[in-house]
């Protein structure tokens, strides 16, 4: 029935304050203030209703998509938003859409890479939305390696431009979002040519359509690169295709905080390192780890409710059947996502404090902290994405059948999510990235210092690849399983975030406890599931093996009465999670049954085509048919 709460027995179990909890997810008193009420807002104002998206075609989804962005803005503008409110309603209002890259990408490449009078001028109409950027680095041909991008910038001293060129058909753009049908700017990457010299990959911006009428500027040509993967709401981005042929731009729209061009035709490279070309891309990995928690958590909330109203064999003299949540399978496969969930929040926070740590000492000219701001951005980024996409589909597994349907919410969430694991940096590459950090360290620790702790094995990598072969061509040999040790120095990062945030003031009755008990699910769920690395190194005896799977089931039992609870704390409206299967009420099967039928295909009792197709076959008046 509407209005009961039919989960309202799980909920009294819980022994911790899910109101305390609450703030803890939200990352401060004000934070949560500020989450509850725009999401709400947003929840209640049917111009945001989402509900219908997979019944839209895909122009349809993408009108859509513009007229929510254009509504959302009118009411960030009506109701006087804050940057921070403004960015809780682009996040509730969950649409892929060209906002993403505009405040996502393009504003933080300028604050990043522009001078001062660069930012003085672009800034304010970007803030304004009196232009709207995307981010063209990806090529045809070339998106991991950025320094192989083929789009050329070269330089013309006789009239102070640059020329925009796209010399091949795989320098073409591809991928960058925004940029197909609605991006009047970019910040396009291209190779610089200065006097006959190629000076490396720089950013540029370029203006791309008429402010007027939105038509392609001479030298343009510009398009969307076509259907994604699924039916998901990611179509309703404008993926783009851009050629630019010899566009001309002036000196002053070349990003010129790192390397500067003078009007005479000077290359000048500043103290900076180079590696600050890359800014944006350390600035999104970073979000995109909060990001991986927040997905992940919707899709344990729906998989924990949807676990704890579903009942499955194990009826006793016609009594209920067990609720599936029960089981220790469903626990051992739902626990650990529902603790990923909540470590991945934790070390997103660090990671946010971490990059705003490096982008202060930039500032101050200190890149001393740079490399290791990389390598966790990169390595987190990889790590708690493809953990998230795993995890997303684990828990459409855990729903069974009804996990498959779109009214789940977990397909869609699948769809839209699985593109970070190659979007802002492939995630092997990125590893990649993480275990040349690694390899830096430890042959700088030198002989009198041996590396400790989950680099300890290093030691005999480095050996081997001085003795066995140079240590370019060891890195490209053992590069699997230095993959693999990049995974693990990143894993150790996340336990150790999470374990001093315990160490943390943290108010609440039973809130520590609980965050505890999901540390340890965290960290011994790793153990179990490497205890082979574990034992083959002697980390660990087959003895503590079985301690450790035994203390997992006695974690898992202390999780379950708490289970609900700890979903609760994300606050989360039905809005937000889109699934009828994780409805706050958990009034599941009205709402599945009341839903089927307001599927289109259902508007006709009998379905188009059963005249002309159907009722032939029926009547055996189908001729033989034609081979
Ligand atoms: C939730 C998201 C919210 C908002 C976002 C908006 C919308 C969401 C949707 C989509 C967004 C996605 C947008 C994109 O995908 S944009 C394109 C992303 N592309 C990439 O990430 C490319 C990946 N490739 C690279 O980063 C580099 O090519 C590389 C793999 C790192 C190799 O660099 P390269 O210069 O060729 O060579 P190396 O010799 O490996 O590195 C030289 C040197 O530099 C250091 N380094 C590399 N990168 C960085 C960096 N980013 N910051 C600092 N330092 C860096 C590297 O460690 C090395 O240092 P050494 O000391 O070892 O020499
Ligand atoms: C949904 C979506 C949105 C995007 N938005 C944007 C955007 O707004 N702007 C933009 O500029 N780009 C965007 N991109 C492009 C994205 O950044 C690239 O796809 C990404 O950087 C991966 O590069 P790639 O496609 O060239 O993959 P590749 O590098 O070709 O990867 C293919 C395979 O090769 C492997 N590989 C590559 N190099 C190595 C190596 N050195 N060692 C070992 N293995 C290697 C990879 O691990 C992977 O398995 C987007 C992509 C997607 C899917």
């Amino acid at each position: 029935m509407e209005g009961v709460d039919h989960l309202a027995h799980e909920r009294n179990k819980s022994e911790f304050d899910v109101d305390a909890m609450k703030i803890v997810w939200a990352g401060s008193p004000h934070a949560f203030v500020v989450s509850d009420r725009i999401s709400k807002l947003v929840a209640s104002d049917p111009g945001f209703r989402k509900d219908n998206r997979s019944t839209l075609s895909r122009k349809e989804l993408f009108k859509n998509t513009l007229r929510k962005a254009a509504y959302a803005w009118k009411t960030i503008i009506d109701l006087h938003l804050s940057e921070e409110e403004a960015a809780k309603l682009r996040f509730y209002v969950d649409e892929p859409a060209f906002t993403d890259v505009h405040w996502g990408m393009f504003i933080p490449a300028i604050k990043g890479q522009g001078t001062e009078e660069q930012q003085q001028k672009w800034l304010p109409l970007a803030y304004k939305m009196q232009i709207i950027g995307c981010y063209a680095q990806t090529e045809l041909g070339h998106g991991s390696n950025v320094q192989g991008l083929e789009t050329t910038a070269t330089f013309d001293p006789q009239t102070d431009e640059f020329i925009i060129h796209s010399p091949t058909l795989t320098s073409s753009k591809w991928w960058p979002g925004g940029l197909g049908k609605v991006a009047t700017h970019a910040i396009a990457y291209a190779l610089l040519i200065v006097g006959g010299r190629e000076q490396g990959v720089h950013g540029f911006i370029v203006q791309l359509r008429s402010l007027e009428d939105h038509s392609p500027l001479p030298g343009m040509t510009v398009g969307d690169i076509g259907m994604k993967f699924g039916n998901g709401a990611y179509n309703a981005m404008d993926n783009g295709v851009l050629r630019f042929d010899h566009v001309r731009i002036p000196r002053n729209q070349m990003l010129m905080r790192v390397s500067q061009v003078t009007c005479e035709g000077k290359y000048k490279q500043s103290d900076v390192p180079r590696q600050l070309v890359y800014g944006a891309m350390l600035y999104v990995r970073q979000t995109i780890v909060a990001d991986a928690s927040c997905a992940l958590s919707r899709a344990v909330c729906i998989a924990t409710r949807y676990s704890a109203v579903r009942r499955q064999f194990g009826s006793q003299n016609g009594g209920p059947e067990t609720q599936v949540i029960d089981y220790k399978t469903q626990q051992s496969r739902l626990f650990p996502l529902l603790a990923s969930a909540y470590a991945f929040r934790f070390v997103g926070e660090w990671l946010k404090w971490l990059y705003a740590d490096v982008t202060q000492r930039l500032q101050a000219n200190d890149f001393s902290t740079l490399p290791e701001a990389h390598a966790c951005t990169a390595g987190l980024k990889s790590l708690t994405t493809t953990a998230t996409a795993d995890g997303i589909e684990e828990c459409r597994k855990l729903c069974g059948g009804h996990g498959y349907l779109c009214s789940s919410g977990l397909p869609e969430l699948f769809a839209v999510y699985v593109p970070a694991c190659t979007y802002e940096g492939e995630n092997t590459v990125l590893l990649l990235q993480v275990a040349r950090f690694l390899m830096k360290t430890v042959s700088q620790l030198g002989s009198s210092k041996k590396p400790v702790g989950t680099i300890a094995y290093m030691t005999r990598v480095e050996h081997l690849m001085q003795c066995r072969c140079g240590v370019q061509r060891g890195f490209a040999e053992l590069s699997a399983d230095l993959v693999e040790a990049a995974v693990a120095h990143c894993q150790l990062l996340v336990v150790s975030k999470f374990i001093e945030k315990l160490q943390q003031e943290i108010p609440g009755k039973g809130v520590k406890q609980q965050l505890e008990v999901l540390c340890n699910i965290y960290a011994l769920f790793l153990l179990h599931k490497h205890q082979g690395d574990f034992l083959s190194t002697g980390c660990i005896t087959p003895k503590h093996a079985a301690l450790a799977n035994d203390e997992l089931r006695s974690l898992y039992s202390q999780v379950r009465p708490n289970a609900i609870a700890l979903v609760d704390a994300f606050n989360y409206t039905d809005h937000y999670l889109g699934s009828i299967l994780g409805c706050y009420d958990g009034n599941v099967y009205p709402k599945l049954y009341e839903a089927a039928w307001k599927d289109p295909l259902n508007e006709s009792v009998v379905p188009d085509g059963y005249h002309q197709y159907i009722r032939p076959l029926l009547k055996q008046e189908i001729r033989t048919a034609r081979l």
